[in-house]
């Protein structure tokens, strides 16, 4: 299990250095008043050092905390498993600004600004201008273009300060597990039709707006017939996607570019036909992991043709947030879910599997922080 109590780890930094710049940051996103500066001031006191606290008795989800907190609460932040270290982080500092308070500030995203920037800039033209070149290429490059667009698009990660390239990021592949061709024939529709498409979100702004291309074309082409998009309930891991965000991201498609505009006027359409389908389970903001889900969120996936994982976090809790060898194979580990999974994901935490042995060996002989760097990346698959 990772935990963050090992002097120099990945874990470890994000807990004493970027948590910390995160309560900075989100002071600068807003004018918040006293009492939420209070309770950022009192948030950076216990993160450095001190023990973890419960959330306040009032807080609608205290109860649902208490059980999955237990038994960390009284313990140092840097002990307790990392996934539920940050989890609880996000949960804490929607707290603080009185997200889900009585007052005013209900329901601000503390990351609005951020996300606000991200999709007014350049990589987001550049990715809308991308989209609408890649409309005349044929359907089957399309599909494998759009794929790894919405693979890169992972690098558009705010917490993480990556500077998101781009265009479709084609160039900047970094595959170390290319299981493109299996995630392709997983996408073929059956003797019954296609089905549903699960797409677990992760990042919005220039990953959502690749991943809802992506969408466009498995519905355009027959490859789903209906897509549920899973979005956050809850501002979380600062970039992460909530409905809002899929909202200002298909009008950003909808007033876009030549063939863009088109993509987001059908996905207009097919969110209003049920088609494409948004889902905001409490469970993704939640500390637990995929094996771990409920069981109306599981029967809901078990439905589904395919679930397509985006990102780092939705990696860790699907394979589970544990120091596997790299080279542990991916599908044993995802046996517990219940459908056929497609993963794209880039290498930014320690978390790492299903790697050949000499990919492994090359890797570590040549760089130092090959499993957290974000410049390689692995598209893995499980299930028939
Ligand atoms: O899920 P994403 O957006 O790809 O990545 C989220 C992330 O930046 O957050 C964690 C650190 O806070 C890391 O595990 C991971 O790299």
């Amino acid at each position: 299990m990772i935990r963050g109590n090992i002097p120099g780890s990945f874990p470890r930094s994000v807990l004493e250095e970027r948590h910390p710049a995160l309560i900075d940051r989100v002071r600068r996103s807003f004018p918040y008043g006293a009492e939420q500066q209070r309770a950022l001031d009192a948030l950076l006191i216990e993160i450095d050092g001190g023990d973890i606290t419960p959330l306040p008795e009032e807080a609608h989800d205290h109860e649902r905390w208490a059980e999955w907190g237990y038994p960390h609460h009284g313990r140092r932040w840097l002990d307790v498993p990392f996934l539920w270290a940050e989890s609880f982080f996000y949960r804490r500092l929607l707290e603080a600004v009185s997200h889900f308070g009585p007052g005013p500030w209900r329901g601000l995203d503390p990351f609005a600004p951020v996300k606000h920037a991200e999709l007014r800039g350049e990589g987001v033209d550049a990715l809308l201008e991308a989209l609408h070149d890649l409309g005349s290429r044929p359907a089957e490059e399309r599909l494998r273009a759009l794929l790894l667009a919405s693979l890169q698009g992972n690098r558009a990660d705010l917490s993480f300060g990556m500077v998101p390239g781009g265009g479709l990021g084609e160039g900047e592949a970094g595959l170390v597990v290319d299981e493109l061709t299996a995630a392709r024939d997983l996408l073929e529709p059956g003797p019954e039709g296609a089905g549903t498409v699960a797409v677990i979100a992760d990042n919005s702004g220039r990953e959502l707006i690749a991943d809802l291309a992506l969408i466009d074309h498995l519905l355009v082409h027959g490859l789903a017939d209906r897509v549920v998009l899973h979005v956050k309930p809850a501002p979380y891991y600062v970039s992460d996607a909530v409905l809002a965000d899929v909202m200002h991201a298909v009008r950003r498609l909808s007033f876009g570019p030549g063939r863009t505009a088109g993509i987001g006027e059908r996905l207009w359409e097919a969110i209003g036909t049920d088609r494409l389908s948004l889902s905001a389970h409490p469970f993704f903001c939640s500390p637990l992991t995929f094996a771990e889900m409920p069981a109306d969120l599981r029967t809901e996936l078990a439905g589904c043709a395919v679930s397509l994982f985006k990102g780092d976090l939705n990696y860790r809790r699907l394979v589970g947030d544990r120091l596997w060898p790299a080279t542990t194979p991916f599908a044993p580990l995802v046996a517990h879910f219940p459908s056929p999974v497609v993963a794209l994901r880039l290498l930014k935490s320690d978390v790492v599997t299903g790697l050949p042995v000499g990919t492994v060996n090359r890797l570590t002989a040549t760089e130092d922080d090959w499993r957290i760097s974000g410049a390689h990346a692995v598209v893995q698959t499980a299930g028939s």
